[in-house]
């Protein structure tokens, strides 16, 4: 038995499911949940707001340092324009080296007690919690994301084209797994799992088997 506890990572590249399924087990199982795109997400778009370039370094490892927990509720985070600021952000160590704790802590110390804790992004599973219970890189074809997430977009009413969302989740995809700095990379002892033939449903039910799977394996 280990003191802390289980620590669900889910990793992958743009709208694969993560975010879905980390709420989904988060829901079945009584973890806290942490969206940790939305964190960087929310430093790409302060950087925006404030009229500095995403890709400066002083700028964007400012406002990683200034965030606090209210700037991830802002709506406007779920735009493709905060993604791209997102993935510039990202690439850069002093912004995810300001970060990690916070990660960290919210993986070791789920809020409101809860008994254990789901993060989803690029780097949980070979960064911010290597060590996790259980690790799940979602992936699906990238036409295959582009129309889920154009659909999202739509109903949210962005007028955004889903050719555009395809152009800018391949430049992102891209970029996350290029950078230096925590690249997105499936870890060696992930599970893969592939949603593109796969409803929601299927796709949860899959995660949660795998979960119950980790459960038992931890004793
Ligand atoms: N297996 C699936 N089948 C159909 N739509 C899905 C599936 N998984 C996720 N979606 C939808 O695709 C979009 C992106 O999913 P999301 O969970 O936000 O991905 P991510 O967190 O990886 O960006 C959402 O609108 C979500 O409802
Ligand atoms: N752990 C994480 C999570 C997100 N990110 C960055 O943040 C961007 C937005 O992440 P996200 O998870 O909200 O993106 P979607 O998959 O929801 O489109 C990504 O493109 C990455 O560049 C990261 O670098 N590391």
């Amino acid at each position: 038995m280990t003191a802390r506890g289980p620590v669900i990572a889910i990793d992958g590249p743009a709208a694969s499911g993560k975010g879905t399924i980390g709420r989904a087990l988060a829901r079945h199982f009584g973890f806290a949940h942490l969206d940790t795109g939305a964190i960087y997400r929310a430093v790409g778009h302060a950087v925006r707001m404030a009229g500095d370039d995403p890709a400066d370094p002083a700028a964007a490892e400012a406002a990683a340092r200034a965030l606090t927990p209210g700037q991830l509720d802002d709506p406007a985070l779920r735009g493709e324009a905060a993604g791209a600021a997102a993935s510039v952000v990202a690439a850069i160590p002093g912004v995810r080296a300001a970060l990690l704790d916070f990660q960290r802590d919210f993986a070791a110390h789920p809020p409101g007690g809860a008994p254990g804790a789901v993060l989803d992004g690029r780097d949980i599973g070979t960064v911010v919690c290597p060590d996790a219970d259980l690790k799940l890189f979602v992936t699906a074809a990238a036409e295959t994301r582009a129309r889920r997430r154009h659909l999202e977009l739509s109903r949210r009413g962005d007028r955004v084209t889903e050719a555009d969302v395809l152009a800018d989740i391949r430049a992102r995809d891209a970029r996350d797994a290029g950078r230096t700095a925590a690249p997105m990379v499936r870890a060696g002892d992930a599970r893969l799992l592939d949603t593109t033939e796969m409803d929601i449903d299927s796709a949860v039910a899959e995660a949660i088997r795998l979960t119950e799977d980790a459960l038992r394996a931890r004793g």
